[in-house]
């Protein structure tokens, strides 16, 4: 239980203090419950004794009916409270993991599925809270009225006490090992809840794909999978458990048997009056429906204190690392020296790469597929850091930037747009929060996009899907390029895709890039070589080696890859136009 309070208590660091209102209402409301308790024993002994008079009904109606109202008003201020500490607590915790996952290195996404994360966020924040607002303060409540039922029947009988706390020892070893199969299978059944997230996940993003293969419905094996072994695994954590729930409730079920045999005979030997005898009776009955409910609280406990485990484990994933006294950006060359990195060791994805782009200059990066060009945004963007050698933008090594800070002066444009289930004004003001509709408009015109939006029946209020699934293709990215331009950022980095493209949507698509790319440093990888003829520099990518580099007539001159594709195209184009 000790490891359970600690990483409940490591979790919930100042908002721990929300425990404390719960906890003493929690006892309070036990102690209000020994009153009523013990002032239905005095009624019954009074009754059994024949000396209940009117007056003492009375007294005693009175009692009983203020200390329900009593515990009426404790519980409904307890539940309010909680309420809204649990919802505080559980935004909190949200924002700050929130923003703790956006400082990770994007590594953390390789080796952490969206699912996992998806349930730290939701399913594990959620039973954290559960934890801190209602199940640490039952247990509290419990185990305070468990301790002063035993205390009273110590004072009753010590008789009993002594059989009531041997069975208590006994039963307590079978509680523990109930919690640890909780503990342990409720992380494997947890698991799986993740391992489910994360196949819905790319169920429905991948929906379109499915349905074409025929491979929705029963036919998505791996969903099937998870569902079945979500199934398993929640089955085992039930089976896992019973056993030693069920002996736990047998020995502390002996509770009140005990009791029905020990005080009759108490009674019959002269050790004990009447009255100690029914006291004795109603005790048995208290204690043991007490432990019946610690033999299911435990438990419970021990498998939502694994959410703050979870919880913790992501917070300790470690950020990005920089220097909060880092030299100010004002400058916009970016330099690569003597560049190595991989993604997984000992599998090189760039090796020994330099080069450096001045302001007011493109830099295009070609080269075939997985030659390491998106891998060389990446780094400038810092998603990754480099393994070895410097990326430097105006002569600051970039990791001791904060990734905030670099990416506030970067405007990136990626081939995979992504486009929030919002209006187009807002998908447009993601590129500078704050910005007034004249201004929006304004860069939508550069970004040959108004034209389009204006015809929308919305315009610019019109709301698209999630992802941009409303829009076509070449209209979320030309938004795309107006969010980018909005943002009017220093260093432009450019995943450019007019592959895909009908010829109108390409040119249109140019003019808005010649905007978003006016007097920046840019970098931009391209598909299409006519793009890029006029760069002022192209490097050629080649297994993560810059194998040619120089400009487009250069190229052509030293003959080789570059030259080589630069003919093929043309050929192509040729044909298509034949
Ligand atoms: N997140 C990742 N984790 C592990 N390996 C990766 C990751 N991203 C890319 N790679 C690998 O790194 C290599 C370079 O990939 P990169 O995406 O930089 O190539 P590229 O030149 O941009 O390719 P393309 O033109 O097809 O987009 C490839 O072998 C790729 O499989």
């Amino acid at each position: 239980m000790n490891y359970t309070f600690k990483m409940i208590r490591r979790v919930a660091g100042k908002n721990i203090k929300s425990l404390y209102l719960p906890i003493v209402l929690s006892c309070l409301d036990a102690l209000l419950h020994m009153g009523m308790f013990s002032a239905m024993v005095l009624t019954i002994i009074e009754l059994i004794g024949g000396i209940f008079t009117v007056q003492k009904l009375t007294l005693y109606s009175v009692i009983l009916v203020l200390l329900f109202l009593v515990r009426a008003i404790l519980f409904s201020v307890n539940y309010t409270q909680v309420q809204y500490r649990g919802a505080d607590i559980s935004a909190q915790q949200r924002l700050a993991l929130g923003d703790h996952i956006r400082s990770l290195n994007l590594g953390y996404f390789n080796k952490n599925s969206i699912g996992r994360l998806m349930s730290t966020l939701t399913t594990d924040i959620t039973d954290f809270e559960q934890v801190l607002t209602h199940s640490l303060a039952s247990l509290i409540k419990v185990l305070f009225f468990s301790a002063l039922a035993l205390l009273f029947a110590f004072m009753v009988s010590w008789q009993y006490g002594l059989i009531a706390t041997v069975l208590i020892l006994i039963a307590f070893p079978l509680m523990r090992l109930s919690g640890a199969m909780s503990q342990k299978y409720g992380g494997r059944q947890r698991a799986s809840v993740s391992r489910v997230i994360s196949r819905i996940v790319e169920y429905i993003n991948g929906i379109r794909t499915f349905k074409l293969y025929n491979m929705t419905g029963e036919k998505f094996q791996r969903l099937d999978d998870s569902f079945t072994s979500l199934k398993k695994d929640s089955v085992k954590l039930e089976l896992s458990i019973m056993p030693f729930s069920i002996s736990f409730s047998f020995v502390t079920s002996l509770i009140l048997p005990a009791a029905l045999i020990l005080a009759p005979a108490l009674y019959q030997s002269g050790a004990i009056d009447t009255q100690r005898m029914i006291a004795l009776l109603m005790i048995g009955v208290s204690l043991s429906s007490m432990m019946a409910t610690l033999g299911s609280l435990y438990p419970e406990l021990k498998y939502l204190g694994k959410a703050a485990e979870n919880i913790l484990q992501t917070r300790q994933e470690a950020p990005l690392p920089y220097r909060e006294e880092a030299a100010q950006l004002s400058f916009f060359d970016v330099i690569f020296s003597h560049v190595d990195f991989a993604y997984e060791m000992g599998v090189p994805v760039l090796r020994d790469v330099s080069f450096s782009v001045k302001p007011g200059t493109t830099t295009a990066l070609v080269g075939p597929s997985g030659s390491g060009k998106t891998t060389i945004i990446s780094l400038i963007s810092r998603f990754w850091d480099v393994s070895k050698g410097s990326v430097t933008i105006g002569g600051c090594d970039i990791r001791e930037q904060s990734p905030d800070v670099l990416t506030g002066k970067m405007a990136i444009v990626f081939q995979d747009v992504y486009l929030l289930h919002d209006t187009i004004a807002n998908n447009i003001r993601v590129g500078k929060p704050g910005a007034s509709m004249e201004e929006i408009i304004a860069v939508a015109k550069a970004a040959q996009c108004h034209e389009f939006i204006s015809a929308l029946p919305d315009g610019y209020d019109t709301v698209v899907g999630e992802g941009g699934n409303t829009l076509s293709g070449g209209e979320k990215q030309r938004i795309s390029i107006a969010r980018a331009l909005i943002k009017d950022a220093p260093i432009v980095l450019l995943d450019e895709t007019t592959s895909s493209l009908d010829a109108d949507n390409e040119k249109e698509i140019h003019r808005a890039l010649d905007a978003l790319m006016k007097d920046k440093t840019v970098i931009v990888i391209a598909h299409r070589l006519n793009t890029i003829i006029g760069a002022d520099q192209i490097l050629v990518l080649d297994k993560g080696i810059i194998s040619e580099r120089g400009n487009h007539k250069e190229l052509l001159a030293q003959n080789g890859w570059y030259a080589r594709m630069i003919s093929e195209q043309t050929k192509a184009r040729e044909w298509s136009i034949a």
